[in-house]
């Protein structure tokens, strides 16, 4: 079983291209960037609830409305050092872009001498990844929930918005007060009319042509459904090595052990998106996302009704309000605290030019 996290492996800097904007899309984002002139004192910053390799998420409180909100904090001179300029602005736009209920809602940006500050929705239940860490693997029909709802949104900013996410895995899928997926971390998120090459992931997640670096679309992402499922029902990743490249050899090879417990179903739909000839990936066949919802292992899902988010979560939460001390955030680990620096007013930020839309 896996245990410890996944680290997402660094892009280099000129992989983003801009972002479309329909006519509609374009006025949202203007509404939403008018409507928050947000800053700091804005509120009350709380605990940690997940780190990343560019910056932190914490818990905080609106002083105004008194709901909780998870801000992303991403420290600019780490940005910058680290080449990310391009990928933090595209994750930015990008997230105020899409509008789904399984994707996290961005409600604003703002920034101050030092970092980024990134508003979303705080989603109280806690990463997949968790709850794969306590149950060890899950029922199908609970691998199947998580899966189906995974699959809407990637249905949705494929053929919507024509965005591969590119980051699929349990860290990035958190689970709201009812138990609903929301997908966060678009990072690695790309707008992409045809194919692009970079190669980015996280390393058990990566479909072997990122690895081959032939160029790839949103095949990689319906590869990326194959290992969670197979990581959902199974615990562990059908690829994994302590070794990245012994890991990447493995998923060139592409010999697959299913475990004996696996629905010949599962096997069947597994063996179609874990495939590495694309001509035959579920997904990107005729049908595109719709051949994978008609799969017989999704027999019993009904996607009008898990749209509306009609059907309900086989997994609650164990969510505390708030309320009376309790700490809403304890679905999610604990993390060692670092007080962000003061920002001045006369301090110079050497970095803002970069971030302009911030
Ligand atoms: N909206 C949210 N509500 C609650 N927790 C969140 C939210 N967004 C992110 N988190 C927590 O913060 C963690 C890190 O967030 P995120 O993945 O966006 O950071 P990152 O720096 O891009 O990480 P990575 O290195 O994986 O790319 C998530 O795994 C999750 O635990």
């Amino acid at each position: 079983m896996r245990t410890n996290k996944t680290t997402t492996l660094s892009l280099k800097n000129d992989d983003t291209l801009p972002i479309e904007e329909d006519h509609q899309r374009g006025q949202l984002i203007q509404r939403r960037q008018h409507a928050l002139t947000l800053h700091l004192g804005d509120f009350q910053l709380l605990r940690t609830l997940g780190t990343g390799s560019f910056g932190r998420v914490r818990l905080c409180r609106s002083i105004h409305n008194h709901h909780y909100y998870a801000i992303k904090i991403m420290n600019k001179a780490e940005l910058v050092r680290l080449k990310q300029m391009n990928h933090t602005n595209s994750e930015r736009k990008t997230l105020l872009q899409v509008i789904h209920p399984f994707i996290v809602h961005l409600w604003g940006t703002f920034q101050d001498t030092h970092y980024l500050y990134m508003v979303m929705d705080f989603i109280p239940g806690g990463e997949l990844f968790s709850v794969l860490k306590s149950e060890q693997c899950l029922e199908p029909h609970v691998a199947q929930f998580f899966a189906a709802e995974a699959l809407s949104a990637l249905a949705y900013l494929h053929e919507e918005c024509h965005i591969i996410y590119r980051d699929l895995k349990p860290e990035n899928i958190l689970l709201d007060r009812q138990g609903h997926v929301r997908l966060t971390d678009f990072g690695f998120a790309k707008y992409v009319s045809d194919r692009t090459y970079t190669f980015c992931g996280t390393a058990d997640y990566l479909a072997p042509e990122i690895i081959m670096l032939i160029g790839y679309g949103k095949t990689v992402d319906y590869w990326a459904l194959g290992i969670l499922i197979f990581e959902m029902l199974a615990g562990y990743t059908p690829f994994h090595d302590d070794d990245p490249l012994t890991g990447y050899d493995k998923i060139l090879v592409c010999n697959i052990k299913y475990p004996l417990h696996f629905s010949t179903l599962a096997h069947d739909l597994l063996a179609r998106l874990l495939t590495r000839d694309l001509s035959q990936r579920l997904g990107n066949l005729a049908g595109g996302y719709q051949d994978i919802m008609d799969h017989p292992w999704f027999a019993d899902m009904d996607f009008e009704l898990l749209a509306q988010r009609e059907i309900t979560p086989p997994y609650q939460p164990q969510i505390l309000d708030g309320n009376n001390g309790q700490d809403p955030s304890s679905c999610y680990e604990i993390y060692d605290e670092e007080p962000l620096l003061p920002s001045l007013e006369n301090d110079v930020d050497p970095y803002r030019h970069y971030f302009m839309d911030f």
